[in-house]
Protein backbone atom coordinates (compact mmCIF):
# COMPACT_ATOMS: atom_id res chain seq x y z
CA UNK A 1 0.00 0.00 0.00
CA UNK A 2 1.39 3.64 -0.74
CA UNK A 3 0.59 5.83 2.45
CA UNK A 4 1.07 9.37 1.66
CA UNK A 5 1.77 11.68 4.65
CA UNK A 6 0.72 15.51 5.09
CA UNK A 7 1.71 16.91 8.40
CA UNK A 8 -0.16 19.99 7.63
CA UNK A 9 -3.49 19.35 5.36
CA UNK A 10 -5.31 22.71 3.47
CA UNK A 11 -8.42 23.34 1.99
CA UNK A 12 -7.31 24.92 -1.31
CA UNK A 13 -9.28 28.26 -1.82
CA UNK A 14 -8.58 29.48 -5.50
CA UNK A 15 -9.66 32.71 -6.00
CA UNK A 16 -9.30 34.79 -9.49
CA UNK A 17 -9.59 38.30 -9.46
CA UNK A 18 -9.24 40.75 -12.18
CA UNK A 19 -6.85 43.19 -10.69
CA UNK A 20 -5.53 42.73 -6.64
CA UNK A 21 -6.44 45.86 -5.24
CA UNK A 22 -3.50 46.11 -1.89
CA UNK A 23 -4.81 47.74 0.76
CA UNK A 24 -8.20 48.01 -0.63
CA UNK A 25 -11.59 45.57 -1.57
CA UNK A 26 -11.18 43.02 -4.57
CA UNK A 27 -14.19 41.71 -5.37
CA UNK A 28 -12.98 37.66 -6.74
CA UNK A 29 -14.83 36.53 -10.07
CA UNK A 30 -15.01 33.13 -9.38
CA UNK A 31 -13.55 30.74 -6.88
CA UNK A 32 -13.68 26.98 -6.16
CA UNK A 33 -12.10 24.73 -3.47
CA UNK A 34 -9.83 21.56 -2.55
CA UNK A 35 -9.06 19.62 -0.71
CA UNK A 36 -5.39 20.19 -0.56
CA UNK A 37 -2.03 19.57 0.93
CA UNK A 38 0.84 17.39 -0.82
CA UNK A 39 -0.11 13.84 0.65
CA UNK A 40 -3.31 14.52 0.06
CA UNK A 41 -3.17 15.91 -3.48
CA UNK A 42 -0.91 12.96 -4.33
CA UNK A 43 -3.77 10.35 -3.28
CA UNK A 44 -6.18 12.38 -5.03
CA UNK A 45 -4.05 11.68 -8.49
CA UNK A 46 -3.17 7.78 -7.29
CA UNK A 47 -7.28 7.75 -7.02
CA UNK A 48 -7.70 9.26 -10.18
CA UNK A 49 -5.28 6.49 -11.87
CA UNK A 50 -6.59 3.44 -10.17
CA UNK A 51 -4.28 3.00 -7.68
CA UNK A 52 -5.08 2.77 -3.88
CA UNK A 53 -3.29 4.41 -1.11
CA UNK A 54 -4.25 5.67 2.52
CA UNK A 55 -3.62 9.29 3.74
CA UNK A 56 -2.16 9.97 6.70
CA UNK A 57 -1.32 13.05 8.60
CA UNK A 58 -2.72 15.30 11.00
CA UNK A 59 -6.93 17.42 10.01
CA UNK A 60 -9.32 18.59 12.74
CA UNK A 61 -12.16 21.21 12.58
CA UNK A 62 -14.92 21.72 9.86
CA UNK A 63 -12.07 22.20 7.37
CA UNK A 64 -10.69 18.84 8.46
CA UNK A 65 -14.38 16.97 8.02
CA UNK A 66 -14.58 18.94 4.45
CA UNK A 67 -11.14 16.85 3.48
CA UNK A 68 -12.48 13.72 5.31
CA UNK A 69 -15.92 13.63 2.83
CA UNK A 70 -13.88 14.92 -0.31
CA UNK A 71 -11.66 12.20 0.09
CA UNK A 72 -14.49 9.51 0.92
CA UNK A 73 -16.37 10.19 -1.99
CA UNK A 74 -13.37 9.48 -4.16
CA UNK A 75 -12.89 6.49 -2.29
CA UNK A 76 -9.35 7.29 -0.37
CA UNK A 77 -8.80 5.53 2.12
CA UNK A 78 -7.82 7.66 5.52
CA UNK A 79 -6.08 6.91 8.81
CA UNK A 80 -5.98 10.54 9.99
CA UNK A 81 -5.11 11.69 13.59
CA UNK A 82 -7.61 14.76 14.67
CA UNK A 83 -6.63 17.90 15.93
CA UNK A 84 -8.15 20.45 18.63
CA UNK A 85 -7.94 23.01 16.15
CA UNK A 86 -9.06 23.01 12.50
CA UNK A 87 -7.09 22.51 9.38
CA UNK A 88 -5.77 25.32 7.49
CA UNK A 89 -7.24 27.04 4.56
CA UNK A 90 -4.51 27.87 1.83
CA UNK A 91 -5.27 30.76 -0.62
CA UNK A 92 -4.11 30.79 -3.89
CA UNK A 93 -4.66 33.80 -6.02
CA UNK A 94 -4.99 33.82 -9.85
CA UNK A 95 -4.92 37.24 -11.46
CA UNK A 96 -2.80 36.08 -14.52
CA UNK A 97 -0.14 34.71 -12.50
CA UNK A 98 -0.11 32.89 -9.48
CA UNK A 99 0.21 33.76 -5.98
CA UNK A 100 -0.53 31.48 -2.49
CA UNK A 101 -0.77 32.16 1.30
CA UNK A 102 -0.44 29.05 3.01
CA UNK A 103 -1.97 29.15 6.36
CA UNK A 104 0.49 28.43 9.72
CA UNK A 105 -1.92 25.24 10.65
CA UNK A 106 -2.53 24.13 13.75
CA UNK A 107 -0.69 23.66 16.83
CA UNK A 108 0.14 19.66 17.32
CA UNK A 109 0.97 18.35 20.69
CA UNK A 110 3.86 15.82 21.48
CA UNK A 111 1.39 13.42 22.23
CA UNK A 112 -0.38 13.50 18.72
CA UNK A 113 3.17 13.37 17.07
CA UNK A 114 3.56 10.41 19.26
CA UNK A 115 0.64 9.01 17.62
CA UNK A 116 1.54 9.30 14.53
CA UNK A 117 5.03 7.92 15.30
CA UNK A 118 3.11 4.75 16.17
CA UNK A 119 0.98 4.33 13.25
CA UNK A 120 4.06 4.82 10.99
CA UNK A 121 5.38 2.01 12.80
CA UNK A 122 3.09 -0.57 11.18
CA UNK A 123 4.27 0.06 7.75
CA UNK A 124 6.15 -2.65 6.23
CA UNK A 125 8.79 -3.27 3.41
CA UNK A 126 6.08 -4.39 1.02
CA UNK A 127 4.44 -0.19 1.89
CA UNK A 128 6.00 2.97 0.44
CA UNK A 129 5.86 5.96 2.56
CA UNK A 130 5.39 9.33 0.86
CA UNK A 131 6.53 11.99 3.04
CA UNK A 132 5.24 15.64 1.21
CA UNK A 133 4.69 19.39 2.60
CA UNK A 134 6.43 21.34 4.79
CA UNK A 135 6.83 20.72 8.73
CA UNK A 136 4.20 22.87 10.00
CA UNK A 137 5.78 25.18 12.66
CA UNK A 138 4.75 24.00 15.82
CA UNK A 139 6.61 20.37 15.21
CA UNK A 140 10.48 20.36 15.60
CA UNK A 141 12.32 21.52 12.11
CA UNK A 142 13.36 17.64 11.58
CA UNK A 143 10.28 16.38 12.42
CA UNK A 144 10.94 14.64 9.21
CA UNK A 145 14.36 12.64 10.41
CA UNK A 146 12.91 11.50 13.51
CA UNK A 147 10.30 9.71 11.26
CA UNK A 148 13.07 8.62 9.16
CA UNK A 149 15.56 7.37 12.28
CA UNK A 150 12.02 5.34 13.73
CA UNK A 151 11.36 3.71 10.08
CA UNK A 152 15.37 2.88 9.61
CA UNK A 153 15.50 -0.65 10.50
CA UNK A 154 11.99 -1.38 9.02
CA UNK A 155 13.10 -1.09 4.99
CA UNK A 156 10.09 0.93 4.13
CA UNK A 157 10.60 2.82 1.05
CA UNK A 158 10.31 6.36 1.30
CA UNK A 159 9.17 9.15 -1.73
CA UNK A 160 10.14 12.83 -0.24
CA UNK A 161 9.22 15.90 -1.95
CA UNK A 162 10.05 18.76 0.49
CA UNK A 163 12.39 21.37 0.50
CA UNK A 164 14.93 23.02 2.59
CA UNK A 165 16.02 21.26 5.58
CA UNK A 166 13.38 18.65 5.66
CA UNK A 167 15.18 17.10 2.66
CA UNK A 168 18.45 17.63 3.43
CA UNK A 169 17.68 15.57 6.57
CA UNK A 170 16.10 12.98 4.70
CA UNK A 171 18.82 12.66 1.96
CA UNK A 172 21.18 10.24 4.08
CA UNK A 173 18.52 7.90 4.50
CA UNK A 174 18.29 6.70 0.95
CA UNK A 175 14.72 7.60 -0.02
CA UNK A 176 13.44 5.23 -2.85
CA UNK A 177 12.44 8.84 -4.44
CA UNK A 178 13.31 12.28 -4.27
CA UNK A 179 11.12 14.78 -6.57
CA UNK A 180 12.53 18.75 -5.80
CA UNK A 181 11.68 21.25 -8.17
CA UNK A 182 14.89 23.45 -9.43
CA UNK A 183 14.59 26.12 -7.15
CA UNK A 184 15.14 23.14 -4.07
CA UNK A 185 18.00 21.85 -5.58
CA UNK A 186 19.99 25.06 -6.18
CA UNK A 187 18.92 25.54 -2.61
CA UNK A 188 19.94 21.71 -1.42
CA UNK A 189 23.31 22.71 -3.31
CA UNK A 190 23.52 26.27 -2.78
CA UNK A 191 24.30 26.98 -6.59
CA UNK A 192 22.24 28.35 -8.99
CA UNK A 193 21.45 26.00 -11.98
CA UNK A 194 21.07 27.42 -15.50
CA UNK A 195 21.10 24.67 -17.91
CA UNK A 196 20.00 21.15 -17.61
CA UNK A 197 22.91 19.76 -18.28
CA UNK A 198 23.64 21.50 -15.05
CA UNK A 199 20.88 20.00 -13.25
CA UNK A 200 21.47 16.84 -14.83
CA UNK A 201 24.99 16.47 -12.78
CA UNK A 202 23.42 17.28 -9.39
CA UNK A 203 20.83 14.58 -10.12
CA UNK A 204 23.51 12.24 -10.73
CA UNK A 205 25.36 13.63 -7.20
CA UNK A 206 21.98 12.90 -5.43
CA UNK A 207 21.87 9.34 -6.98
CA UNK A 208 25.66 8.53 -5.97
CA UNK A 209 24.69 9.85 -2.39
CA UNK A 210 22.13 6.77 -2.45
CA UNK A 211 19.16 8.19 -3.81
CA UNK A 212 16.98 5.43 -6.24
CA UNK A 213 15.56 7.71 -8.05
CA UNK A 214 15.50 11.31 -8.75
CA UNK A 215 12.97 13.50 -10.65
CA UNK A 216 14.07 17.47 -10.54
CA UNK A 217 10.70 18.93 -11.52
CA UNK A 218 11.67 22.58 -14.02
CA UNK A 219 7.76 23.69 -14.52
CA UNK A 220 7.36 24.50 -18.46
CA UNK A 221 11.12 23.05 -19.47
CA UNK A 222 10.12 19.89 -18.41
CA UNK A 223 12.15 17.70 -16.39
CA UNK A 224 15.15 15.65 -15.44
CA UNK A 225 15.29 11.96 -14.11
CA UNK A 226 18.33 10.09 -12.84
CA UNK A 227 19.27 6.69 -11.13
CA UNK A 228 22.05 4.17 -10.94
CA UNK A 229 21.49 3.10 -14.61
CA UNK A 230 21.36 6.68 -16.38
CA UNK A 231 19.92 10.44 -16.75
CA UNK A 232 16.67 11.22 -19.13
CA UNK A 233 15.77 14.54 -20.39
CA UNK A 234 11.88 15.41 -21.12
CA UNK A 235 10.71 18.25 -22.43
CA UNK A 236 7.04 19.53 -20.80
CA UNK A 237 4.10 19.55 -23.69
CA UNK A 238 2.77 22.78 -25.06
CA UNK A 239 -0.53 23.85 -23.32
CA UNK A 240 -2.91 26.57 -21.60
CA UNK A 241 -1.30 26.86 -18.36
CA UNK A 242 -4.34 27.05 -16.30
CA UNK A 243 -3.18 25.65 -13.09
CA UNK A 244 0.00 24.96 -11.69
CA UNK A 245 -0.52 24.17 -7.84
CA UNK A 246 -0.40 20.46 -7.90
CA UNK A 247 1.75 19.61 -10.57
CA UNK A 248 4.45 18.41 -8.75
CA UNK A 249 2.51 16.50 -6.65
CA UNK A 250 0.87 14.90 -9.95
CA UNK A 251 3.95 14.07 -11.07
CA UNK A 252 4.99 11.97 -7.91
CA UNK A 253 1.81 10.29 -8.33
CA UNK A 254 2.42 9.65 -11.87
CA UNK A 255 5.91 8.02 -10.87
CA UNK A 256 4.59 5.82 -8.16
CA UNK A 257 1.36 4.74 -9.95
CA UNK A 258 3.80 3.47 -12.85
CA UNK A 259 5.85 1.82 -10.55
CA UNK A 260 2.87 -0.19 -8.93
CA UNK A 261 1.76 -1.45 -12.24
CA UNK A 262 5.65 -2.45 -13.04
CA UNK A 263 6.34 -0.18 -15.69
CA UNK A 264 9.74 0.85 -16.44
CA UNK A 265 11.90 3.87 -15.31
CA UNK A 266 11.76 5.23 -18.63
CA UNK A 267 7.71 5.02 -18.98
CA UNK A 268 7.50 6.07 -15.22
CA UNK A 269 9.17 9.27 -16.10
CA UNK A 270 7.19 9.81 -19.01
CA UNK A 271 3.99 9.40 -17.08
CA UNK A 272 5.28 11.50 -14.10
CA UNK A 273 5.42 14.43 -17.17
CA UNK A 274 2.07 13.61 -18.40
CA UNK A 275 0.16 13.87 -15.02
CA UNK A 276 2.10 17.12 -14.24
CA UNK A 277 1.53 18.82 -17.06
CA UNK A 278 -2.11 17.28 -17.01
CA UNK A 279 -2.41 18.91 -13.97
CA UNK A 280 -0.98 22.73 -15.57
CA UNK A 281 -3.47 22.47 -17.95
CA UNK A 282 -6.67 21.60 -16.04
CA UNK A 283 -8.60 23.59 -13.07
CA UNK A 284 -7.98 20.95 -10.59
CA UNK A 285 -5.60 17.65 -10.66
CA UNK A 286 -5.32 15.27 -13.75
CA UNK A 287 -7.30 12.81 -14.63
CA UNK A 288 -6.36 9.60 -15.74
CA UNK A 289 -7.76 10.51 -19.03
CA UNK A 290 -6.11 13.96 -19.12
CA UNK A 291 -3.07 12.06 -18.36
CA UNK A 292 -2.91 9.56 -21.06
CA UNK A 293 -4.00 11.66 -23.64
CA UNK A 294 -0.39 13.98 -22.88
CA UNK A 295 1.75 10.39 -22.67
CA UNK A 296 2.85 9.78 -26.07
CA UNK A 297 3.83 13.11 -26.94
CA UNK A 298 6.26 13.30 -24.35
CA UNK A 299 9.41 12.50 -25.97
CA UNK A 300 12.72 11.42 -23.23
CA UNK A 301 15.94 10.84 -24.06
CA UNK A 302 18.97 9.29 -22.35
CA UNK A 303 22.07 11.00 -21.60
CA UNK A 304 24.43 9.47 -24.58
CA UNK A 305 21.94 8.45 -26.66
CA UNK A 306 20.46 10.61 -30.10
CA UNK A 307 17.80 12.80 -28.99
N1 LIG B 1 4.02 25.74 -17.72
C1 LIG B 1 3.96 24.40 -17.79
N2 LIG B 1 3.75 23.78 -18.99
C2 LIG B 1 3.72 22.45 -19.09
N3 LIG B 1 3.90 21.62 -18.05
C3 LIG B 1 4.12 22.16 -16.83
C4 LIG B 1 4.15 23.58 -16.63
N4 LIG B 1 4.38 23.82 -15.31
C5 LIG B 1 4.48 22.61 -14.72
N5 LIG B 1 4.35 21.61 -15.63
C6 LIG B 1 4.44 20.16 -15.42
O1 LIG B 1 4.39 19.85 -14.06
C7 LIG B 1 5.63 19.29 -13.59
C8 LIG B 1 5.94 19.82 -12.21
O2 LIG B 1 6.03 21.23 -12.26
P1 LIG B 1 6.87 22.13 -11.24
O3 LIG B 1 8.31 21.99 -11.54
O4 LIG B 1 6.24 23.47 -11.33
O5 LIG B 1 6.59 21.41 -9.85
P2 LIG B 1 6.54 22.02 -8.38
O6 LIG B 1 7.37 23.26 -8.33
O7 LIG B 1 6.87 20.93 -7.45
O8 LIG B 1 5.00 22.37 -8.29
P3 LIG B 1 3.99 22.47 -7.03
O9 LIG B 1 4.85 22.64 -5.79
O10 LIG B 1 3.17 23.67 -7.36
O11 LIG B 1 3.20 21.23 -7.02
C9 LIG B 1 6.66 19.67 -14.66
O12 LIG B 1 7.73 18.76 -14.72
C10 LIG B 1 5.78 19.64 -15.92
O13 LIG B 1 5.60 18.30 -16.38
O1 LIG C 1 2.66 24.71 2.93
P1 LIG C 1 3.18 23.50 2.19
O2 LIG C 1 2.94 22.22 2.95
O3 LIG C 1 4.59 23.65 1.75
O4 LIG C 1 2.37 23.41 0.81
C1 LIG C 1 0.97 23.27 0.80
C2 LIG C 1 0.43 23.47 -0.61
O5 LIG C 1 0.75 24.75 -1.14
O6 LIG C 1 1.03 22.49 -1.46
C3 LIG C 1 0.06 21.93 -2.33
C4 LIG C 1 0.54 22.01 -3.75
O7 LIG C 1 1.72 21.27 -3.92
C5 LIG C 1 -1.22 22.67 -2.07
O8 LIG C 1 -2.32 21.81 -2.21
C6 LIG C 1 -1.07 23.23 -0.70
O9 LIG C 1 -1.83 24.37 -0.45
Amino acid sequence: MIYTLTLNPSIDYIMHVDKLQPGGLTRSTATAYYPGGKGINVSRVLSNLSVPSTALGFIGGFTGEFIRTSLKEKGVKEAFIETDEPTRINVKLKDGRESEINGPGPELSDSLKGRLLEQLHTLTPEDVLLIAGSVPSSLPEDFYREIAENLKDKGVPMAVDTSGRALKDLLSYHPYLIKPNRQELEELFGETMEDNRTVARYAEKLVEEGCRNVLISLGGDGAVYANHEGIWFAEAPKGPVVNTVGAGDSMVAGFLAAKEVYLTDEEAFKKSIACGSATAFGEDLCTKEEAEALYDSIHIYKEGERR
